[in-house]
């Protein structure tokens, strides 16, 4: 599939999302190229139909975006609690068991997704996979002693990459931290490296998003359609 087809697909699947959205809602918005056009539909439905709602954004990117619309945007600890939180991945199994912060953002999305009532994501049918891993696993690591960390993935075979931007520097999260992403091909006890990685003195999240997600939003050619987790 080309990148204009994806993208088609991604917009499916955020128009189809934004109609979740209702008025005096708190909505949590994710990061990526996905919720861009999830962005781009609640922006034309809050200046054409005078949809009113309050976002919580997982990204300074969002957050620009959104504002640049007229939606309002509050701080996680302005609100008592997220409605809904609609965000992208970068994969997910038939379990609910996701990836996610391709974008850098995982930190921000996991917080913003562990308040909130319901979890729902967007996603192209690409990523809809039998088994996660295929896609790297992106792990937020404090700067402070990174290259050791870097070093006790390295021995436990993890095939760790310290993320860099385009200019041959690490990348930045919101938080200030790197990234590194873990190749690992595919993960079969995503359980088991969980609790590993988030006891890893240095480590401040990963992306294992383990049946947390409510409801995903699949772009399909056929037009979107919906994988609902009833084991929540
Ligand atoms: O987790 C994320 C950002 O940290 C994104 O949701 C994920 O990378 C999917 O991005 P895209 O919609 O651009 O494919």
């Amino acid at each position: 599939m080309d990148k204009a087809q994806q993208d088609a697909l991604k917009k499916a699947a955020g128009i189809e999302a934004a109609k979740l959205v209702e008025n005096g809602m708190v909505v949590g918005l994710g990061t990526g190229s996905t919720v861009r056009f999830l962005v781009d539909e609640l922006g034309r439905r809050v200046q054409e139909e005078g949809l009113q709602f309050t976002g919580v954004t997982t990204s300074r990117r969002t957050q620009e975006q959104a504002e640049g619309y007229g939606i309002k945007i509050v701080d996680v600890d302005d609100v008592d609690h997220i409605d809904v939180t609609i965000d992208g991945a970068d994969e997910v199994d038939k379990n609910f068991d996701g990836i996610k912060g391709g974008g850098a953002a995982l930190l921000w999305e996991k917080i913003v997704a562990t308040n909130s009532n319901r979890i729902v994501w967007i996603v192209d049918e690409t990523k809809v996979v039998d088994t996660i891993g295929a896609f790297p696993l992106p792990v937020e690591v404090i700067p402070f002693g990174a290259g050791h960390v870097i070093s006790r993935f390295k021995d436990r075979g993890y095939n760790p990459v310290l993320r860099l931007d385009a200019d041959g520097q690490p990348v930045r999260t919101d938080e200030k931290n790197y990234v590194v992403d873990l190749h690992l091909n595919r993960i079969d006890h995503p359980r088991e490296l969980a609790e590993d990685l988030i006891n890893t003195v240095g480590v401040v999240e990963h992306g294992l998003f383990l049946n947390m997600v409510d409801m995903v939003i699949v772009g399909d050619p056929n037009g979107p359609r919906v994988m609902t987790n009833s084991n929540k």
